[in-house]
């Protein structure tokens, strides 16, 4: 099949590589002139574990091409899927801007009968604007579906090979038929249904998966009162089927690009509807509470910040990813450097992009070894569990540190780890093995 995918972002290129290395003819669009020069001379802009390799081999084959031409690419192609971002407005909806512009733009090139797909997270109803805005532009025939993203950055070319779902919504059985052919290499799960309910899955299945998170976080923050071992009590929980044992790692809370904004669009869906979605909204609540967490620890440790070096190990809002937007790491960071606190920061990978997003240019030293950082560090955080982290051993870090002081934010230490060492550490939700500040034994009621 033909296939142009408009917005050649983390979510546009990696689907764009992984329909060409099933065989489809691809090209990937965008309107920035510079990335799509670096995707022709072999540059990826984003970095997700196995993109490059098959980028190569899927441009050496000819199925894979990179353009600004919007127009031709829409004329050659049978199916045009809109991949742009829909980021967050100031009050929370989607700001669905980007994807108005490429329909705008397939209406005035469309030249015979096309799939338009609509793979950017959207809210209800979005998919009937794309169309509308097209057939204002045109007499031409067309089917519109929407078939919504589930890949998460740093697994996503995996996630995309062997999807555990592909949801198509759409009206028309022939662009069914056609887009369950598409998607059959991926998945044995296709789910063909309404425009209206694909556009919702996408939501639920985010705002469900959010709701782990702040639920495990609450409940490790209820073990840390009451003297119980979060990561015991997620596990004993998990092998409940009906629970599963997936996403109920405590932490700093979420981060990312999609479940902080599709949480809120899902909030404002809700309530231009006059509903009050009081769930969903708690667990917002939770999550950016949670994120500090960490300087609550900082100060129970060192008192007062004021000119203290703090380390922090970790900046991409999860591993294996150079993503920084809406990472737990800038508020924590943030705060810190707001309390009077000096930062040093190390990330294998997202350093540039959070120096490029955030500019907190006072006080903050980017260090080019995770060793560097807690060098002469008055305490060192730990917020993305990059596995570089987790093989360095607690005493090593004990003797880089000026003080011996470690909170670890995403639980990367276990018990056999931290024997022998005099650090005073503290982790999410597992008071046993605070050591220094080691809390009483609370009492229990009965
Ligand atoms: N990032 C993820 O992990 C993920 C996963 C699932 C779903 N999604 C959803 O997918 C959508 C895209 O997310 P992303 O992270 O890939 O965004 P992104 O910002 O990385 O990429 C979007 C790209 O679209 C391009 N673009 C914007 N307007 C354009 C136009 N008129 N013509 C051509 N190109 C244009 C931008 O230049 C950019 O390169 C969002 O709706 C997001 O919520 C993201
Ligand atoms: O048990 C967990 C799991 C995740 N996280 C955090 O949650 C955030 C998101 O993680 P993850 O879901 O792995 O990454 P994303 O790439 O944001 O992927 C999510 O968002 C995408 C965009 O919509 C969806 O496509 C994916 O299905 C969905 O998992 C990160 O900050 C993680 O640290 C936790 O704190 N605890």
């Amino acid at each position: 099949m033909k296939i142009s995918v408009i917005g050649t972002g983390y979510v546009g290129l990696v689907s764009g590589v992984c329909y060409a290395d099933a065989g489809n003819e691809v090209v990937c669009v965008d309107k920035v002139q510079e990335k799509i020069e670096m995707l022709n001379s072999g540059v990826v802009p984003i970095y997700e574990p196995g993109l490059k390799e098959l980028i190569d081999k899927n441009m050496e084959l000819g199925r894979l091409k990179f353009t600004t031409g919007i127009e031709q690419s829409v004329k050659d192609s049978d199916i045009i899927i809109i991949a742009v971002g829909t980021p967050s407005l100031p009050d929370g909806r989607a700001n669905l801007d980007f994807v108005k512009n490429v329909a705008n733009e397939i209406g005035v090139s469309i030249n015979g009968y096309k799939i338009i797909v609509t793979k950017s997270t959207v809210p209800v109803g979005t998919n009937e604007i794309v169309e509308s805005i097209i057939s204002a532009q045109t007499d031409v025939v067309f089917d519109v579906a929407s078939v919504p993203e589930f890949l998460r950055e740093g697994s996503a070319i995996q996630d995309t090979l062997n999807s555990n779902r592909v949801v198509i919504g759409t009206n028309s059985k022939y662009a069914a038929d056609v887009l369950s052919e598409l998607h059959k290499p991926f998945t044995r799960n296709i789910l063909v249904t309404d425009i209206r309910s694909s556009e919702m899955i996408k939501y639920a299945s985010n705002a469900f998966l959010a709701t782990k998170i702040s639920f495990i976080n609450e409940i490790a923050n209820i073990c840390e009162k009451v003297g119980a071992d979060v990561t015991q009590v997620a596990l004993g929980m998990g092998y409940d089927h009906r629970i599963g044992n997936s996403f109920l790692n405590p932490g700093i809370g979420y981060g990312g690009s999609c479940f902080p904004k599709d949480t809120q669009a899902l909030i404002q869906i809700a309530g231009q509807m006059n509903y009050d979605f009081k769930l969903l909204k708690s667990v917002v609540e939770v999550n950016n509470d949670q994120r500090f967490n960490v300087l609550t620890k900082l100060k129970l440790i060192l008192n007062d910040l004021e000119n203290k070096t703090v380390g922090i190990w970790g900046l991409a809002f999860k591993p294996n990813t150079d993503d920084v937007r809406d990472t737990p790491a800038y508020e924590i960071i943030k705060s810190i450097l707001d309390c009077g606190g000096k930062v040093k920061a190390y990330d294998p990978l997202a350093i540039e992009n959070f120096k490029k997003t955030f500019r907190l240019s006072h006080n903050i030293i980017y260090c080019d070894t995770a060793k560097d950082v807690a060098l002469d560090s008055d305490a060192l955080c730990i917020l993305t569990e990059w596995e570089e982290f987790s093989l360095i051993n607690p005493t090593t870090i004990q003797k880089w540190l000026k003080r011996p002081n470690l909170i670890d934010g995403r639980n990367i230490y276990n018990e056999v780890q931290l024997y022998g060492t005099d650090l005073t550490y503290y982790s999410v939700g597992r008071p046993s093995l605070n050591k220094g500040v080691k809390d009483k034994s609370p009492v229990l009621f009965v």
